[in-house]
């Protein structure tokens, strides 16, 4: 044909510019139609059928059936990724004028491979000390450590939520909603279930569960013959809070306390779920493609999770409107109208997932740095004596609140490492043109993290920023120690605006209630030097929500 008569008689030189030119078209049509998943006939046409055939231009040029194709597929690629890398340094890039390193500005799979290690907190924070307030952490992504971002990105009139939240679940949990109205309609469900009133029916589960992580602490200590055990305490604080959080979204679930452990290794499929979706987030169009592919994502996993959701939320209704637990608002059981089981479901596992990890992080770390410091360690012993009588069990919320020592510890360590280091990501809106924060515009499109362990550990907001210091939370300390500067607006371990933390005051009610009950039982010192002792904090991994390592404490009983 003439077209076969063209390609031959053409010269190589002209067939590499035709190649170019339409690699690079298809380039512009991705950056200008953002195709994803949605879109699989323009992915297969733009992907596959173009190098398909460049293929045959090449075949009907006599390169073999091997080197054509090679040759095609890896020209077209090529092309397409030299020109996102180019545009992506040059000076035409709407954030061409924010700092940052050259490889997370090319892409952002460098953030998910950091992420994927777990280190995305410190990568963050050195960045910070290296380029500045704002920094440019991927093609289209800034993070910033400054206080006064926190209400502009995060408060009502700030930013919404970014793509970070997408391709997640189905249906979308509270957290990951975009839709700043939706989220504010959904988000009153979740208001009534956690306001001071609602918390307070709440007591009876959490003092239940809190007894019992004491008396199964006293018995291993007592059974093994010895007046100090070594105990991995790190777990045991996870096993409280889990089985304290599934009494109250779905009414019971785990017994990880009873059984010393996740026997049926339901928990274990909510963290790996969760640590291995994480990284991909950073990369959210890529999450439908990955659940396909066999051994990235575990379906055996994903599938005990689910079914759990669903048994226990079934199970939960049939308990009716007579447990006035988080279910009972999340189920609607107050309201005349209800939501669907999906939601009813995905609100109960949000609850487990959002408040687990998170209090007990906080529950470890405040161990943690009070084993490291005796003095804060004495003091809060004797604040425990002067509140509680020693056979009495410490679940007086008024005066749990009163414990200004306790308070101040629980503060320091979340101000240290927050249980969500690195906060969570909004981004400017198509059409809503660019957002002023501060000095800086930040361009349409672009994600915005407001970066929190940076922020509270910044010498600016904190004096002697890494080092842990509760006394700074108590003003007449503050000043006589001359502690200065200190910024209370700089601490944000709950985030802040219409999404923070929902749960504030159930974890604050937690952490204060296990943490004096344990000091008071308990005498603890660190096992072992060593990475599961002494330095615990190196091994906490930034999933977005913190995972933590082991933690040896040796423990005796003191009454
Ligand atoms: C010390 C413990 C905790 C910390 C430090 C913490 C921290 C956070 C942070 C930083 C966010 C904001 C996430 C974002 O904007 O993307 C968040 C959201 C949330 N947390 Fe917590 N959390 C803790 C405990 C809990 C507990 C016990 C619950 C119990 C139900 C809970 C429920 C939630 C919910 C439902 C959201 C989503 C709020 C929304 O999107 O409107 N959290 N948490």
């Amino acid at each position: 044909s003439t077209l076969t008569h063209a390609v031959v008689a053409a010269s190589s030189l002209s067939i590499a510019a035709y190649i170019s030119t339409i690699s690079s078209a298809t380039y512009l049509t991705f950056k200008r139609y953002e195709l994803d998943h949605r879109n699989p006939v323009a992915l297969v046409a733009l992907l596959a059928i173009i190098p398909a055939g460049y293929t045959s231009v090449l075949l009907l040029r006599s390169f073999s059936w091997l080197l054509a194709p090679l040759l095609a597929f890896t020209a077209h690629y090529a092309i397409i990724l030299g020109c996102t890398a180019a545009y992506r340094l040059s000076p035409f890039h709407p954030l061409a004028q924010y700092p940052g390193p050259v490889l997370p500005r090319i892409t952002k799979w460098y953030s998910a491979y950091i992420c994927h290690r777990g280190d995305l907190h410190h990568w963050y924070r050195e960045l910070h000390n290296q380029y500045g307030d704002v920094v440019r952490v991927g093609p289209n992504e800034l993070s910033i450590r400054d206080t006064a971002a926190i209400p502009a990105v995060l408060d009502l009139n700030g930013l919404p939520k970014g793509p970070f939240w997408d391709n997640r679940s189905d249906p979308v949990v509270l957290v990951g909603e975009r839709d700043v109205d939706v989220h504010a309609r959904r988000r009153r469900t979740w208001a009534r279930g956690l306001t001071n009133a609602a918390i307070k029916d709440y007591m009876p589960f959490i003092e239940a569960r809190a007894r019992q992580l004491m008396d199964r602490l006293s018995s291993i200590v007592r059974d093994s013959g010895e007046k100090r055990r070594e105990v991995n305490l790190a777990s045991w604080l996870s096993y409280f809070v889990t089985d304290s959080m599934g009494d109250m979204a779905f009414g019971g679930g785990f017994e990880l306390l009873r059984d010393g452990g996740d026997v049926r290794g339901v928990w274990q499929s909510f963290e790996n779920g969760l640590q291995a979706v994480t990284p991909f987030a950073h990369a959210p169009w890529s999450i439908p493609f990955i659940a396909r592919i066999p051994g990235l994502t575990n379906p055996k996993q994903i599938a005990t999770m689910r079914a759990f959701g669903k048994e226990s939320t079934i199970q939960r209704l049939k308990l009716g409107a007579k447990r006035k637990d988080l279910f009972y608002y999340l189920s609607g059981e107050d309201q005349p109208s209800r939501p669907t089981l999906p939601t009813m479901i995905a609100d109960g596992l949000l609850a487990i997932i959002a408040g687990s990890d998170t209090t007990s992080t906080v529950l470890t770390s405040v161990v943690y740095f009070l084993c490291k410091h005796h003095d804060a360690y004495k003091r809060l012993q004797e604040e425990i004596a002067e509140t509680f009588l020693l056979e009495e069990d410490p679940v007086d919320s008024a005066r749990l609140g009163k414990m200004t020592w306790l308070n101040a510890c629980i503060n320091e360590a979340m101000r240290l490492l927050p249980p969500v280091p690195s906060g969570s990501q909004r981004t400017v809106p198509v059409g809503a043109g660019p957002k002023i924060v501060g000095e800086h515009v930040i361009p349409e499109q672009t994600q915005v993290t407001v970066h929190t362990y940076s922020i509270q550990r910044d010498p600016r907001n904190f004096a002697h920023p890494d080092v842990f210091l509760p006394q700074r939370w108590l003003a007449e300390e503050r000043e006589k120690a001359a502690l200065l500067p200190h910024t209370p607006a700089a601490f944000f371990p709950f985030s802040y605006g219409p999404t923070a933390c929902a749960g504030k005051h159930l974890a604050l009610l937690e952490l204060r209630v296990v943490l004096c009950w344990l000091f008071q039982r308990f005498d603890l010192a660190f096992a072992a030097q060593g990475v599961e002792g002494d330095r615990w904090e190196d091994g906490l991994r930034d999933f977005y929500i913190a995972r933590k390592g082991k933690m040896w404490v040796k423990m005796s009983e003191r009454i």
